[in-house]
């Protein structure tokens, strides 16, 4: 058994108005609860799928993945545990916290906190309407979106990510970032979303490369290329990745990661095989740090 989709992610953060205010204007997200210490967001009818905290790493410190049952996450739990993966059965008040009937939790082997659930809460009778004019995001059987991960060792997170959580290899992209300087881009699914998790060894302090936000609409990639460039938050054009070919732009975030914002991912299917580029991009995706 393995995890089925991404269902949240939590950032810690220096300035948690600004994200509120970022979230909101520039992602188009639906804000359920703010305060000084914190906030979280929707994109969905799910009843959040950001959580910020307020903190010094400015950084990536919760995943939270989502399986369909509670006997699909008591098997997760054994699959960890087979793996030598110390899991923690999280109590009744985190689980009321993160709103879902059943959680466990883990640490990969680069210390990033990994939460495994079931039942999540959706709120159909409140309907997701982004402050930003978003038409919506993809979501679903597909989960929130996909994040890249810095590590210092790629071989025990890919370990972790595919043995130990059932991930599957979509394809791998050597990146040339510098005439230097190539690095190895591991691209992980978990459901038909081409990649919800990407694994480098990359030349950051930071543990979180990017995440990624996918559209209903290519309008809606438009419209936030349009806000993000008012705003000299523009960190790569727009372009079309060689993989999973989405059509996105990379913008800046207050806490110095980039968030992807895209449309038109091709689905991996079952008979897919796996295969390796040399570039991140068919065309665009010209990087430059935002003025
Ligand atoms: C760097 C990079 C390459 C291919 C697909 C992606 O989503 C991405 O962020
Ligand atoms: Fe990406």
């Amino acid at each position: 058994m393995s995890v089925q989709r991404l269902g949240y992610l939590g950032f810690e953060v220096t300035d948690v108005s600004a994200w509120c205010t970022f979230a909101t204007d520039k992602l188009g997200m639906m804000e359920c609860s703010a305060s000084d210490d914190g906030a979280r967001f929707r994109i969905d009818s799910r009843a959040w799928r950001l959580n910020i905290e307020k903190g010094s790493a400015d950084d990536i410190v919760l995943s939270g993945y989502e399986v369909d049952s509670e006997n699909a996450l008591w098997a997760v739990k054994k699959r960890l545990e087979e793996h030598g993966v110390a899991v923690t059965v999280e109590g009744a008040d985190i689980a009321l916290d993160r709103g879902v009937l059943g959680l466990i939790s883990c640490a990969d082997p680069a210390n990033n906190r990994v939460e495994i659930y079931y039942g999540a809460t959706e709120l159909f009778e409140r309907p997701f309407h982004s402050p930003a004019g978003v038409s919506g995001f993809q979501t679903g059987d597909q989960g929130f979106g996909h994040y890249v991960l810095n590590v210092s060792d790629v071989g025990s997170a890919l370990d972790f990510y595919i043995k130990a959580l059932g991930f599957q290899v979509s394809d791998i992209i050597d990146w040339k970032l510098r005439e230097d300087l190539t690095v190895q881009l591991y691209f992980l699914h978990c459901n038909t979303r081409h990649h919800t998790l990407a694994i480098s060894k990359l030349p950051l302090e930071k543990r979180l490369h990017h995440f990624m936000l996918e559209t209903k609409h290519l309008d809606d990639v438009g419209f936030a290329f349009d806000r993000f460039e008012a705003a000299d938050a523009v960190v790569a054009t727009l372009g079309r990745h060689s993989n999973d070919q989405m059509i996105s732009f990379y913008g800046a975030t207050p806490s110095g990661f980039a968030v992807e914002y895209g449309w038109g991912a091709r689905h991996v299917a079952a008979d897919w095989s796996v295969v390796r580029y040399d570039t991140i991009s068919v065309w665009g995706h010209r990087f430059a740090a935002p003025k």
